[in-house]
């Protein structure tokens, strides 16, 4: 009897063979992660090699978890030995270890996307950027490409296309942001791969880490970036006992980067790899199945599969047809209700979605009626204000040259520092070279402040010190005690009035989950906390033990499984989006989309698609995707479908197929194709995309040059996206 008695035969094999390369290609639901569990099981137990030795990267803090939970399960104590980490937690701990190599204090800081934002704006503020077309996301997020794709801020000057405004703003503060970074001891997620791969370049880090982690297993590798990839090959070079695990038709974080070809030469860079193919399916009943194969099989990319099950066929797909969002999330809650009557729990059902701003009319809609739901992502618990003023106070604690956070709480709660103080005191530091928290150490010396905020800052100082100090011996829920106690931070939130009760709630939240932590690890750092806090991800707080409704986009979903599944907002130019319309790429990548959404449904499946939406405040009329249309007419129950507008004569299928396809729908044009509206070299500007020049023009696309490269739209329907300057 052997522990992989569990597995089918192919999945033995996969488990079994733990030396050497080893690439686990397979389906949806096909039990990937599964018998990735178990090979590890199987190793420690069976094949005795030490757990230490064992490294597991996943994609999500999620995604760890489990498989660290299911590790446990089988083997016990020893899983707590085995390294089960995404790579953003794998990489800063290895960063915290070695990050001196590269510069940096063992006690770096994790600036997420709210603190990237917030250094931006402060570079703009500095540097007097006017420039309206582009905002400190979006720079953020171009600053976040470019360092994964490895380029410098000096490299992005030179191939300066200079002309474009969006682009010399995002030069200018790419510098001053990563120097902005490292004055702060700070990093983003970027840098902590960036980092890692750079750390994996030093020979001796290296070698210690190819000692250590003789064993390396990835799952869901088909959305590993090329940083990554270079990582982990890294890391395997030496003793090649590398496994990877993953389904090219579940790409689909193309857009950060990820490279499916990745997966797809896994033969190539170890030709003497060991191939295994998975094909039944434990997850979803035969018609699910049956659609998703249906959907991918559209797809050029995919290498196709032949997914089976021995489940019984199951319920028809049923597709449900509304007339705007509220009237959709009406469909879902009355199906919900319906369910839930017929011994169906709350927490049976996951809403999916393309984008998620979409959460919002079932939000509304299920407060109304008292159903208990959860939005995973979107606006998230460690994102609030209150939540992040604390934090902030805990992050300079932990490491006070962490100006940035420093800068946030100086005048939270209310301390009369002004911002020309402020200015002071930053300019006292830089003209002595050194931190804002030094500078406030020596507010004496600063010209120009009253003899009151002189007292007031020093004082701040002596609290933080005094904070510090105990830092060092203190448990961390004692610190978070002390600093809202002393900055008296529940009557400043009282004083600020509105929600004020949901705030100190939140707060209390953030209390109880320190002492959750310290119950389950002794002796937990102010620093260890602040990491395990950095790091938490959208999917994180999905408590199954609790009954409730979630709500969340199809990314987040990835890897997870759910007895019934609503995927909403199934229509052309939502899902898949607009932008497929000039780009085929893009269109594959949707409908790997589709079919992460729809494998994810154990049981029942439910599709809706609306005839109206607000799309940047405006009503559109819409269609249904063609992705319901690739579904076979003998695998859906059409619901209150009235009228399939474009096909009468295809009665099984539901939508007009993609040759009568009219990206041009009444009421949304204005434009017409035999007067050309653009001319080349045309200013134009793009919501997200900002100031771009038209670079070409004819009767079927334009071709305009933005700062994050070339776009292409249709010219009947350009007019929707971009205007004249
Ligand atoms: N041999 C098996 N016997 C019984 N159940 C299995 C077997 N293999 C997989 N399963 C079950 O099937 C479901 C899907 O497995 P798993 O999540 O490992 O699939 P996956 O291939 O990783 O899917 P995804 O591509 O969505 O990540 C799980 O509930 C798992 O426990
Ligand atoms: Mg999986």
């Amino acid at each position: 009897m052997s522990i992989l008695d569990n597995l089918n035969s192919e999945q033995k094999k996969a488990a079994s063979k733990v030396e050497g390369p080893v690439l686990i290609l397979a389906g949806a639901g096909s039990g990937k992660t599964r018998t990735v569990t178990y090979r590890i099981a199987h190793m420690v137990k069976e094949k005795e090699i030490s757990p230490y030795k064992i490294l597991a990267v996943t994609f999500t803090n999620k995604a760890a978890r489990e498989m660290r939970e299911r590790v446990e399960t089988l083997i016990g104590e020893d899983s707590k030995r085995v390294m089960v980490s995404t790579f953003h937690a794998f990489g800063v701990r290895l960063l915290r270890m070695y990050g001196v190599e590269l510069g940096y204090n063992s006690n770096f800081n994790i600036y997420d996307g709210d603190d990237q934002k917030r250094l931006i704006k402060n570079i703009m503020k500095e540097l007097v950027i006017t420039d309206k077309s582009i905002t400190p996301a979006r720079i953020a997020s171009i600053i976040s490409r470019l360092k994964e794709d490895g380029i410098t801020p000096e490299e992005y000057e030179k191939d300066s296309r200079g002309f474009l405004e969006s682009y010399k703003t995002v030069s200018s503060v790419y510098k001053k942001y990563n120097s902005g970074l490292k004055n702060n001891n700070a990093m983003d997620f970027a840098d902590i791969i960036v980092n890692t791969n750079r750390l994996m370049d030093i020979q001796k880090i290296r070698e210690k880490v190819q000692d250590r982690y003789q064993y390396v297993m990835v799952d869901e590798y088909q959305d590993t970036n090329n940083i990554q990839y270079q990582i982990i090959n890294k890391i395997a070079e030496k003793y090649k006992n590398i496994c990877v695990v993953g389904d090219e038709d579940q790409s689909i974080y193309g857009f950060r980067g990820a490279n499916i070809q990745n997966i797809l030469d896994f033969e190539k860079d170890y030709p003497e790899a060991f191939v295994i193919k998975l094909e039944q399916n434990y997850r979803s009943t035969a018609h699910i199945l049956e659609a998703a194969n249906s959907i991918i099989k559209n797809n050029e990319s995919s290498k196709g599969k032949n997914l089976w099950t021995e489940k019984n066929k199951g319920e028809l797909i049923r597709i449900f047809e509304s007339d705007d969002a509220r009237h959709e999330a009406y469909l879902v809650l009355q199906e919900i209700n319906r369910l839930k009557n017929s011994n169906r729990n709350y927490k049976d059902f996951t809403i999916l979605y393309r984008t998620n701003a979409q959460s919002r009319a079932f939000e509304e809609l299920f407060i109304k009626f008292n159903i208990p739901y959860k939005v995973f992502g979107g606006m998230q618990f460690y994102q609030r204000m209150e939540i992040k003023d604390i934090m902030a106070y805990l992050n300079v604690i932990n490491n006070s040259l962490d100006s940035l956070n420093l800068l946030r709480i100086l005048n939270v709660p209310k301390r009369k520092i002004g911002v020309k103080s402020v200015e002071k005191i930053a300019e006292f530091a830089e003209n002595k070279g050194v931190s804002i928290f030094e500078a406030l150490g020596r507010s004496e010396e600063i010209e120009g402040l009253s003899k009151n905020l002189k007292i007031v800052l020093s004082e701040f100082h002596s609290m933080l010190l005094n904070f510090i100090e105990e830092s060092q011996y203190m448990p961390v829920s004692e610190i978070f005690d002390g600093v809202v106690n002393s900055i008296g931070y529940f009557s400043y939130l009282e004083s600020l009035g509105e929600e004020a009760e949901s705030r100190i709630e939140n707060i209390e939240e953030l209390r109880n989950s320190i002492s959750e932590m310290e119950k389950n690890q002794e002796n937990l750092t102010l620093g260890e906390y602040l990491e395990s806090t950095a790091l938490i991800s959208a999917t994180d707080k999905l408590e199954e033990e609790q009954d409730y409704v979630k709500l969340m986009t199809i990314h987040n979903s990835k890897g997870l499984e759910f007895p019934v599944v609503f995927v909403v907002g199934v229509e052309d130019e939502v899902f898949p989006g607009s932008k497929v319309e000039y780009d085929p790429t893009q269109l594959e990548e949707e409908r790997r989309l589709c079919y992460v959404a729809i494998t994810r449904a154990e049981e029942k499946l439910y599709m809706y698609y609306a005839k109206q939406r607000f799309v940047y405040g405006q009503m559109q009329f819409r269609t249904q995707s063609r992705f319901l249309d690739e579904i076979p007419g003998h695998l859906v129950e059409l619901m209150n479908v009235k009228k399939i507008e474009k096909t009468p004569e295809k009665k099984s299928s539901v939508k007009s197929s993609i040759e009568n396809f009219n990206p041009i729908r009444d009421g949304k044009s204005k434009a017409s194709s035999s007067n050309l509206p653009y001319s080349i070299g045309e200013k134009v500007t793009h919501k997200k995309f900002g100031l771009g020049i038209v670079r070409s023009i004819n009767d079927k696309t334009i071709e305009v040059e933005f700062s994050i490269g070339k776009k292409k739209f249709l010219t009947m329907a350009a007019d929707k996206f971009i205007n004249k300057v």
